[in-house]
């Protein structure tokens, strides 16, 4: 919806959104370049952030005043099962073991957030900071199947982020926004702080292929 809540906090953050489209992390996915050395610990990262978001969902779900707001949290939370079990597809592909990762610094940034809002927070402003992780993605995703997904390595990433499942899921989360969360300079601030903790995620993965980290 044009003039909602949720659309106005992604528009803010459009300048943030572009940054992650031209981030090189994205660019390689989308021409397939991306060194494996990066996306591999992507995927071991984002296997560590994804049981965080769907823990995330699952507070969200407990804390929801009607059964209808409790059965959407828990069917996202499904969506991430859904989400991680590629990720194992993934890891079993790229010799990534999922069983050992600790998470990096910028990945434990997000997870903290994440799981702070959710046991601190309403389920309005547990949407704001957990919509920029899906609209995100799924803007991501469609740019970079447009005009059409390409075929190299990483196809597999366009398709889902891509996909129309994926996009009705965020509808769905923006609409607990809309329904749910203050038009407040909070709400603005925490979906913003959401967006940064994206770019410094790819950033992060970005860094694996060229410079040895602590965390390797
Ligand atoms: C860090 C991150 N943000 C968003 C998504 C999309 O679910 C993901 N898999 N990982």
């Amino acid at each position: 919806m044009q003039n909602s809540l949720s659309n106005n906090l992604w528009k803010i953050n459009q300048q943030l959104a572009t940054v992650c489209l031209s981030h090189p992390f994205v660019q390689g996915i989308a021409d397939g370049t991306l060194p494996h050395k990066s996306f591999a610990y992507y995927v071991g990262q984002d296997a560590f952030f994804l049981k965080a978001f769907a823990r995330a969902y699952s507070i969200a779900a407990a804390k929801s005043p009607d059964w209808k707001t409790f059965e959407l949290f828990h069917a996202l939370a499904g969506g991430v099962k859904e989400e991680l079990q590629l990720h194992q597809n993934y890891a079993a592909a790229w010799g990534v073991n999922l069983e050992t990762i600790t998470p990096g610094f910028s990945t434990r940034r997000y997870t903290d957030f994440l799981l702070a809002t959710a046991w601190s927070n309403n389920i309005g402003a547990i949407a704001a900071a957990m919509t920029p992780c899906m609209r995100l993605y799924a803007f991501l995703g469609q740019q970079l199947a447009t005009p059409e997904i390409p075929e190299h390595q990483y196809s597999e990433w366009i398709r889902t982020y891509s996909s129309q499942d994926f996009e009705h899921l965020t509808q769905k989360l923006e609409k607990v926004i809309d329904s749910y969360a203050d038009n407040t300079q909070e709400a603005e601030s925490t979906y913003c702080y959401a967006m940064l903790c994206e770019r410094d995620f790819f950033q992060a993965a970005w860094e694996m292929a060229s410079v040895n980290r602590v965390e390797e």
